[in-house]
């Protein structure tokens, strides 16, 4: 029995010893592991991009880990900073104050940026629809505009790196881009999500389609190679489709008989302003001529009726013909849809404010009928700090968007839920600026990169298991043929 006993004792003595230098050896592995492994302290680039948009500028601040420039490194939105005022394409009168209307957004960045950084920070300016009508109609002011905001970017510590007007194709491609680089859609290679973008003064749909887009309409394709996926996509940019733009050509359309006030079903009941005739038919976008009157103004009075709205707003597209084997509308081929949309920009901020981000068309369309017919002054009351320009523009801006995207777009009930209405994915901005920024420097490699074949968690928790394995299986092996525990059996 006391010999039982003794090697009773000795036995739990060396089980405990094992026990104990197994886990002590089971936790020196994996915090080695866990340390050899760590990051090294997180250091950051950072890149800037400027929109100057037709209705204003915004300066968006990127940065992602130094160490991974072209990697699998997530490039994200730091901070964004809204220029006061107007967009550059305002300054035409005096073109020399556009480049002084950044300076605070630009003194801002320079305060966030680390200092050790500015002298390497990629500096972009893309200007977009705005621009784009101002040179239509005035190429040297559209050049001191650009040449005012190119001084004071140049005068910036950072790297600047141009200031231009960019395409329509250019904007809606990079728009896509940044789409699914944010939803993380271009380095799995799975399917894509498509871009609706709505500015102010243009508005774009970009979406991958079959290569015969090519064929069909070299002007709207665009192929992408990125992280080994080849991508052929459509996109279209509609100049003077944004929604202030339209806003002129519906206005246009129903001030042609030169009346003093016009009835418009866009407008809330008990809505009534004064506009001068010249603030409609100044702009390139309205073809139709001003009518031939001697009043300068008209009294711009809401009837707040949405299903005549869009009537109003269907006139504003021309479906008449098509040379191509289908059309979107203005004769612009456009081939099937294919899902989903992710929409942006100003599709978002109306579509927002009406609460129509979620549910059905014909839910929309209920909801936005009852918003329009609710007189002005309730509006104003319910809202009184919503800038009142946004506000008297709602019901139009709600109206012309179901009407591109249904009438325009082609868009139906069925693939109407297709649309998710999107201003951030993952805290940056949608829009073109991220995607022109990893266009510019490279940073979406064109073949998918080298990655070690398990993440540093997986990595980790395999040797974890691995080492309680060996070490449940080295406390098997002492179990069985320890001579002691042999020699007990017999005893008893
Ligand atoms: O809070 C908001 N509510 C409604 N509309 C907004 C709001 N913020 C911006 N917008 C609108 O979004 C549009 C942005 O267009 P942007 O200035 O980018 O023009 P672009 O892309 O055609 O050059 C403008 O029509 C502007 O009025
Ligand atoms: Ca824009």
């Amino acid at each position: 029995m006391s010999c039982q006993t003794k090697g009773k004792n000795a036995w739990y003595k060396a089980v405990i010893i094992i026990t104990v230098l197994g886990i002590t050896a089971i936790v020196a592995l994996v915090t080695t592991a866990v340390l050899q492994n760590k990051p090294l302290l997180q250091k950051y680039k950072y890149g800037i991009v400027l929109d100057a948009g037709s209705s204003h500028t915004a300066v968006y601040i990127y940065e992602w880990p130094a160490e991974k420039d072209n990697d699998t490194g997530r490039v994200q939105q730091t901070h964004s900073c809204k220029v006061q005022g107007a967009g550059i394409s305002s300054y035409s009168v005096f073109p020399g104050q556009a480049g002084a209307s950044l300076k605070s957004c630009m003194k801002e960045a320079e305060s966030l940026i680390p200092l050790s950084r500015h002298l390497e920070t990629p500096l972009y300016l893309g200007a977009t629809a705005g621009m784009r009508l101002l040179r239509m109609e005035n190429q040297s002011l559209s050049d001191q505009v650009l040449w005012s905001v190119e001084e004071v970017l140049q005068s910036s510590p950072f790297s600047y790196q141009g200031a231009r007007i960019i395409t329509g194709q250019e904007e809606g491609a990079f728009g896509w881009v940044t789409v699914n680089y944010l939803s993380d859609r271009l380095k799995q290679g799975s399917g894509t999500t498509g871009a609706l973008d709505l500015g102010g003064a243009s508005t774009q749909i970009s979406f991958v389609a079959n290569q015969d887009v090519a064929e069909e309409s070299a002007e709207n394709a665009v192929t992408f190679r990125l992280y080994g996926n080849d991508y052929f996509l459509y996109t279209h940019s509609f100049l003077c489709y944004g929604k202030d733009q339209a806003l002129k050509l519906a206005l246009a359309q129903q001030t042609q008989s030169g009346d003093s006030s016009v009835l418009d079903p866009c407008f809330h009941p008990g809505y009534s302003v004064d506009r001068s005739y010249f603030s409609v038919y100044s702009s390139p976008c309205v073809m139709a001529g001003k009518p031939l009157v001697s009043r300068d103004s008209f009294t711009h009075v809401g009837a707040g009726n949405a299903s005549l709205c869009q009537e109003v707003v269907r006139r504003i597209f021309n479906f008449s013909s098509c040379s191509f084997s289908r059309c979107s509308f203005n004769r612009v081929y456009q081939p099937p849809l294919q899902g989903p949309f992710g929409a942006f920009s100003a599709f978002y901020f109306v579509m927002n404010f009406l609460n129509l981000t979620s549910g059905s068309l014909e839910s929309s369309r209920e909801k936005l009928e009852r918003y329009c017919s609710r007189p002005w002054t309730q509006i104003k009351q319910q809202h009184p700090d919503v800038k009142e320009k946004y506000l008297a523009e709602y019901c139009f801006s709600g109206s012309y968007i179901l009407s591109l995207l249904t009438d325009g777009y082609n868009f139906t009930s069925d693939t109407w839920t297709d649309i998710t209405f999107i201003k951030k994915i993952s805290g940056s901005d949608a829009g073109w600026t991220l995607g022109y920024m990893l266009n510019l420097t490279n940073m979406i490699p064109a073949e998918a990169p080298d990655t070690p074949p398990l993440p540093h968690a997986g990595y980790v928790t395999l040797l974890f298991f691995i080492s309680l394995l060996l070490f449940f299986l080295l406390f098997l092996c002492f179990r069985f043929l320890w001579p002691h525990r042999n020699s007990q059996t017999q005893m008893i």
